[in-house]
């Protein structure tokens, strides 16, 4: 089954194309990367295919159903979770705080946030499991901002788990992280269970070949190839316009 699609996508801003005419099909539990050079237009592409960004032509599906037009928010309650390239967590608010908001789902503005945990025992011990879970729970009473970067990259996974993805849009999960946090995320990115769809851009080739079923590979908004790792690694075409220059750049 066809988790998510993307029909002729093309955008311009102020005449300039940043994005044309880029197709592509993702099955559900598949897990893709999206690659290409800085400037390639992979953000453009998951900014419009998460509704913050409409499209000068193109249409989007999810699982079947279009919702080019379909707002932001709309196509988060269905399941379409996006993780960002900056953590998007509250950086004021605790670990903990940030994922009884998302727990809550605003029903905190009903009571103060407060009072309702106070009352909804079994949401604060969900939240306490999920920090558990990502290895996040000595640093719940933490605010964000003082978190290590390599914590503050995790909670943002945590986060959007804790939404209930269906399909995940990961912006650069890996961006920016030491050897050994990088280690530990690329491991968990391989253990997302496969009920979940991933669709990931990253610049790190280690993670993108370990992780992908299949990689599509964008270039000066245009779709270049796409193809399983093997067939992508193997493409003289892309050694030559991208990998080999991100290999030795990034790796
Ligand atoms: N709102 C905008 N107005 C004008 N130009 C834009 C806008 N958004 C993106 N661009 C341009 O479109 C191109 C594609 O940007 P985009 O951020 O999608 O690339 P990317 O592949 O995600 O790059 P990176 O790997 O550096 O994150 C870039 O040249 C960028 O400067």
């Amino acid at each position: 089954m066809e988790a998510l699609r993307v029909e002729g996508v093309s955008k311009a801003v102020a005449g300039v194309r940043i994005l044309e005419n880029v197709s592509l099909t993702v099955r559900q539990g598949e897990r893709r990367a999206i690659i290409g050079p800085n400037g390639a237009g992979k953000t453009t592409l998951f900014r419009i295919v998460a509704g913050e960004l409409a499209p000068t032509a193109g249409r989007i599906f999810f699982f079947g159903e279009e919702m080019t037009r379909l707002p932001a928010y709309r196509r988060a309650r269905r399941g379409l979770i996006r993780t960002f390239q900056q953590t998007s967590a509250f950086f004021e608010l605790t670990v903990l705080e940030n994922v009884l908001l998302v727990l809550l789902q605003g029903r905190h503005r009903l009571l103060g946030m407060g009072t309702l945990v106070h009352r909804d025992r079994a949401t604060l011990e969900r939240a306490l499991a999920v920090l558990q879970e990502w290895g996040l729970a000595d640093c719940a009473r933490q605010q964000v901002r003082h978190l290590p970067y390599g914590l503050q990259r995790r909670l943002e996974l945590a986060l959007a788990f804790v939404a209930r993805p269906r399909v995940l849009l990961m912006d650069e999960p890996t961006a920016g992280l030491a050897a050994s946090d990088l280690e530990e995320i690329a491991e968990r990115l391989g253990r997302i269970p496969r009920d979940v769809t991933v669709v990931f851009i990253d610049h790190n080739m280690k993670a993108v070949f370990s992780v992908a079923d299949r990689i599509t590979v964008l270039h000066h908004g245009q779709l270049l190839a796409e193809g399983t790792p093997e067939e992508i690694r193997d493409n003289p075409a892309i050694q030559a316009a991208y990998l080999g220059s991100v290999t030795t750049s990034h790796a």
